[in-house]
């Protein structure tokens, strides 16, 4: 038996990278009953008799699951921001930082379409790529189109790490990809729309090797309209309120209507973002009322 991992699934064949070599398997474990489907990423155990026939017997435990794309232990996610004033959202940024918190994924964000802006704009998103290293994310911001520095430092993130590219419709995810490995071509514009058609296609899935990491070749979405948290556990995915919070006079405090709250301290001392504490509320009260949605999930 050996172990190795998932390199890309397509049409009930998974590719297992194990000691330098791809193994084509197929799933015959006991795994099987308890109705867990490989995933790309997932670790598994596998007899090979030949590089061609294989059979996976046991899939380990995930760290992380992805939906879209369904991969299995990313943890990282290259987090393609579109910066021009038409597309550019802090409310969508955080909603997909925010997610990836509670995923436990760590994010960096790419700012792209630089070139697009006015030496106001990119001042301004300047001002705020620097705000968000100061909440504790890398945040990597293009100076240009096709801006080799920027590529550098993604290529620098992605070591020894599983990672996806996400972001809204347009962001830049294929762009950023095809940069990063030419040859791959993902069609620029048609990602986001062939995933939304929402057919059971038999979409190939693949982690690519790039630099010492490795990145599914299908970008990830950003729709979370729903955490699947409790709203008072909320506060614990902005990392700013965690150490903030410390300092607040209440155990427990959500930093809403609390007195002596160190986030709204710091809010009103301006080191806390307000469009950050802005979103935090708006995703507070969009839990509270889906509660009664994601309670009847079984
Ligand atoms: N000027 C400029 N245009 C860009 C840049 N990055 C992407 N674009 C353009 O923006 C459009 C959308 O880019 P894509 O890379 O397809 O965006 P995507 O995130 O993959 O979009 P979906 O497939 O819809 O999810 C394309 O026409 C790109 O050529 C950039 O840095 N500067
Ligand atoms: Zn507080």
């Amino acid at each position: 038996m050996k172990t190795g991992q998932i390199r890309q699934s397509l049409s009930g064949f998974y590719d297992v990278y194990a000691e330098g070599q791809l193994y084509r398997t197929r799933a015959r474990g006991n795994f099987r009953k308890r109705r867990i489907t490989p995933l790309v990423g997932d670790r598994v155990e596998f007899d090979a008799p030949t590089q061609q026939e294989g059979y996976i017997l046991n899939v380990l435990p995930r760290q992380t699951e992805l939906v879209r794309p369904p991969v299995a232990n990313v943890d990282l996610a290259i987090v393609v921001t579109a910066t021009t004033t038409q597309e550019f959202s802090t409310n969508l940024l955080d909603r997909q930082l925010v997610a990836l918190e509670v995923a436990g994924i760590k994010s960096v964000i790419y700012m792209a379409k630089t070139d697009l802006l006015s030496e106001a704009e990119f001042a301004d998103r300047q001002r705020l790529a620097t705000a968000y290293e100061q909440i504790g994310y890398q945040v990597i911001i293009e100076r240009a189109a096709f801006d080799p520095t920027a590529l550098a430092a993604v290529k620098t993130a992605l070591a020894g790490h599983v990672a996806v590219v996400m972001g809204q419709t347009g962001a830049g995810k294929s762009t950023l990809l095809n940069h990063l490995q030419p040859g791959l071509d993902l069609a620029t514009g048609e990602i986001s729309q062939a995933l939304n058609r929402g057919k059971h296609t038999t979409r190939k899935v693949s982690l690519i090797p790039i630099a010492a990491g490795l990145v599914a070749d299908t970008p990830g979405f950003s729709s979370y309209e729903v955490f699947e948290i409790p709203a008072n556990e909320l506060t614990q995915y902005f990392p700013e309120f965690v150490r903030l919070g410390a300092d607040c006079k209440y155990r427990g405090c959500v930093h809403i209507n609390e007195p002596k709250c160190a986030v709204k301290a710091a809010l009103a001392a301006g080191t806390v973002l307000q469009s950050r504490y802005d979103d935090y509320l708006q995703f507070y009260e969009t839990i509270k009322n889906k509660k009664v949605i994601y309670n009847k999930k079984k």
